[in-house]
């Protein structure tokens, strides 16, 4: 089970792709503590900050932050190329120097005293802000590091649906940041912006978003912009294989370097959804593509959201209930032998194309121990028959390697970079 810690539960949330971990109340009043002045109270006295706003994911820990925190309401996702000149001494500083913006800003306080911060996270807690960093394929190569390049980093094979725009995917380093509140995620977007000076520049930047916590009467699973319920077959950290399928153990095997122990490789796709055409589809239609209900995300052959799915149930008429093609059945790891991830992707909208229609789809991030035991075979066999695929388009892609989390005192990927 991860060990970062959420300071406050929320009572009403996204429920996100896993429990939380609860511990020490009361840590995060931070920045906007600080600065009393709009928050305080008349007497002087500082205003308790709402749960939302106080809620704090720990930087320090086993494992980075950001994969098994319930996900938040904004994300952005941001990757860089280290820049000419740039080789491991200027990559190690620039990592020590992401890492102390990182802690800073997940535990709420200005970056660079408040005299160098822009303000615009001011008067607001944490937010559940979480910053979490990976390396990409071409970062081994410019730092001298090639001989501690992780084989799970190769190139991911072609799948024939496909549509990849080369200068989104890949880049040397990769940025994820979620929020629960949109001004604290660009605050930390242009922290680690600035932060990189010339040591990297810029390759792409995608924003997510999904539903706030509290929009709902209960913590649901999140819905995605195809309206379907998104995230209810998730691997649970009480899951007695979690930590295997998802995490690099302490002690790795021979494929991953020990850099690595307690990381994860995430797998990024931009993945359209063609939603003028699913959108034409009847209900009964769009659910047959899932093979679950839309209404409460539960499986067409019955129950809730969490009745486990009868593959081998027929209509009066002989028909499987759950078709052949239906996305739900055909990416289960039951069917994939048992290849499984962590799913925590993000919606994006960004705008409309010169036709009308919508840029909108998933920003799909999913975590494991080894992509060759997750995304890969489940991608080969969604592209060979996914009812869904008729809607949807991969755009952009990318692999990285997602070093364990930082102790006290120490930076992301220290291990790599003065081992
Ligand atoms: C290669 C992996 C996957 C891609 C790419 C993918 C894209 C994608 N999925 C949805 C919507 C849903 N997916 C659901 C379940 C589900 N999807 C994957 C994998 C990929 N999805 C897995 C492993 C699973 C779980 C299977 C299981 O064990 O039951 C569901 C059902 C609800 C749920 O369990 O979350 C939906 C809905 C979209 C819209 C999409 C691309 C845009
Ligand atoms: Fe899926």
């Amino acid at each position: 089970m991860a060990d970062h810690t959420i300071s406050r539960r929320r009572l009403l949330g996204t429920a996100g792709a896993t429990g939380l971990a609860l511990g020490a109340a009361g840590g995060a009043a931070g920045y906007a503590a600080a600065s009393s002045g709009s928050s305080g109270g008349s007497d002087g006295s500082r205003a308790p900050l709402t749960s939302l706003g106080s809620d704090e994911v720990m930087f320090h820990g086993k494992h980075q932050p950001g994969i098994t925190t319930p996900v938040q309401s904004c994300g952005h996702l941001v990757a860089f190329d280290l820049a000419p000149g740039t080789g491991r001494k200027e990559a190690a500083a620039l990592l020590r120097r992401w890492s102390e913006v990182a802690r800073r800003l997940m535990a709420g306080e200005p970056v660079g005293g408040e005299d160098r911060d822009t303000d615009v996270a001011r008067d607001a807690g944490p937010s559940s802000l979480t910053v979490t960093f990976g390396f990409g394929h071409g970062f081994f190569g410019r730092t001298g590091l090639e001989k501690q390049r992780p084989a799970a980093l190769d190139p991911l094979p072609e799948f024939s649906s496909d549509r990849l725009d080369k200068a989104r995917s890949n880049g040397d380093l990769w940025v994820q940041i979620g929020a629960n509140d949109a001004l604290v995620a660009f605050h930390a977007l242009r922290a680690v912006q600035r932060e990189t000076g010339a040591a990297a520049r810029l390759r792409w930047q995608m924003n997510g978003f999904n539903r706030a916590p509290g929009a709902t009467a209960r913590p649901m699973t999140t819905r995605n912009l195809m309206g379907q319920v998104d995230g209810t077959n998730n691997p649970k950290p009480s899951d007695d294989d979690f930590n295997r399928r998802i995490f690099v153990p302490d002690k790795p095997a021979d494929a991953d370097p020990a850099w690595m122990a307690g990381g994860s490789y995430a797998v990024v796709r931009r993945i359209r959804m063609l939603l003028d055409d699913w959108e034409k589809l009847s209900t009964k239609a769009q659910e047959d593509v899932i093979g679950r209900r839309k209404a409460d995300g539960a499986p067409l052959t019955g129950g809730t959201e969490t009745t486990e799915m009868d593959l081998e149930k027929t209509t009066e008429g002989g028909d499987l209930v759950v078709p052949l093609n239906a996305h739900a059945r055909i990416s289960r790891p039951d069917q994939n032998g048992g290849a499984a991830m962590l799913r925590r992707p993000f919606s994006y909208h960004d705008g409309f194309t010169a036709k009308g229609e919508p840029d909108a789809g998933l920003l799909f991030i999913c975590w494991q121990a080894d992509p060759l035991r997750g995304f890969v075979p489940v991608q080969r066999k969604l592209d060979r028959g996914d009812a869904l695929s008729a809607f949807v388009r991969h755009e952009a892609s990318g692999v990285f390697a997602v070093p364990g989390g930082a102790g006290p005192g120490e930076y992301v990927g220290q291990a790599l970079l003065e081992g």
